[in-house]
């Protein structure tokens, strides 16, 4: 089956700049897959999703949608793909009704049949009964919805969403999940890039985690989180005493059977130990005690669970700050 996305040794340097903001990528997202790409802030997301959307010219490499060649043709390719940007960009001269419209009419959706449509995608987005108000009017989710189906108006094979639910209430942030689910049952390919690593985990089928414009992992996000040094993991929040420090906690934490590795994840006086483990956290609680009361250690906050897709991100991306 054609891929619906291909990327393939895809390089980008912007002009004057040093280093490649996309660095050979190649991955592959198929029909019908929410696919989800994170990656740290200026990770090269946003300008892969530019190459594939014809925003961003591409320096070489291949991209392609929908079995289409975007880079060779980017007119052919604008048919079957939508873009949802992260800022607004309705016509606010318009009523929310008539966005829709327009954007249809621009894609040649014949006009009985783009009305139409239109009611459907505001009932479906809950949005019909205040399809004829001013944009202005609406609020930051309610816009996020109406471009979704401002972009659903000309049937595209492939949608990309950028950070979908950033600034949304939890109940925005439900319903839209519910809708991109909608869509995937409908054979719509969904492309997003999140910052939210619950988002990520609870909606995409794979994950691509990228940084410095390169793959880092692919996976689903129960296998990266499964990969991760043996799923389980022990929080600890703990004061040295004196003339002790985290660090030679974490050595000493290490020599627990069933400790893989320790790190410090909030560094400081009161400061948070974790623990990765090749056990049941239960198995070391006990024996972690131990080793820390043996060292006078005070423990005031223990946390036992399993590793996240945001501890996946971080031991492949760093903790720290870009
Ligand atoms: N128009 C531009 N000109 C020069 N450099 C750019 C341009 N756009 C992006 N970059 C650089 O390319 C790199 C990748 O940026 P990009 O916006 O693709 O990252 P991102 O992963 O989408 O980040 P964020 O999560 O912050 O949106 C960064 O180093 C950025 O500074």
């Amino acid at each position: 089956m054609t891929p619906a996305v291909e990327v393939r040794d895809l390089v980008k340097r912007y002009p004057k700049r040093d280093v490649n903001a996309v660095d050979g990528l190649t991955f592959t997202v198929e029909p019908g897959e929410i696919f989800g790409l994170l990656g740290p802030n200026g990770a090269g997301k946003s300008t892969t999703i530019g190459v594939l959307t014809t925003r961003v010219k591409a320096t070489s490499g291949a991209a392609s949608v929908a079995g289409i060649d975007v880079i060779r043709d980017p007119v052919g390719g604008k048919r079957h793909f939508a873009v949802v940007p992260q800022q607004s960009n309705l016509d606010r001269s318009l009523t929310p009704r008539q966005n829709l419209a327009f954007h249809a009419a621009y894609h040649g959706v014949p006009r009985a049949e783009r009305n139409a449509k239109a009611a459907a995608m505001l009932e479906e987005f809950g949005l019909l009964e205040q399809a004829d108000v001013k944009v202005d009017w609406y609020s930051g989710g309610m816009a996020q919805r109406l471009m979704i189906a401002r972009a659903m108006m000309h049937e595209p094979k492939v949608l990309f969403l950028d950070e979908p639910t950033t600034g949304l209430d939890p109940q925005s942030r439900l319903f839209m999940w519910e809708r991109v689910r909608d869509l995937r049952s409908r054979g719509v390919t969904v492309v997003l890039t999140t910052h939210d690593m619950d988002e990520a985990a609870e909606m995409a089928d794979r994950v691509g985690i990228v940084d410095h414009g390169r793959l880092l992992a692919l996976d689903t996000p129960a296998e990266l989180t499964r990969r991760l040094a043996g799923q389980a993991v022990l929080d600890l929040s703990v004061t040295p005493a004196d003339g002790d420090d985290t660090d030679k906690l974490i050595v000493a934490l290490g020599d627990v059977a069933g400790v893989e590795r320790g790190e410090s994840v909030a560094p400081g006086p009161g400061g948070s130990i974790r623990l990765y483990l090749t056990v049941e956290p239960a198995a070391v609680l006990g024996p972690a005690i131990t080793v820390l009361s043996g060292r006078s250690a005070i423990v005031t906050n223990v946390h036992m669970g399993t590793a996240s897709l945001e501890d996946v991100f971080i031991d492949l991306t760093g903790r720290g700050l870009r």
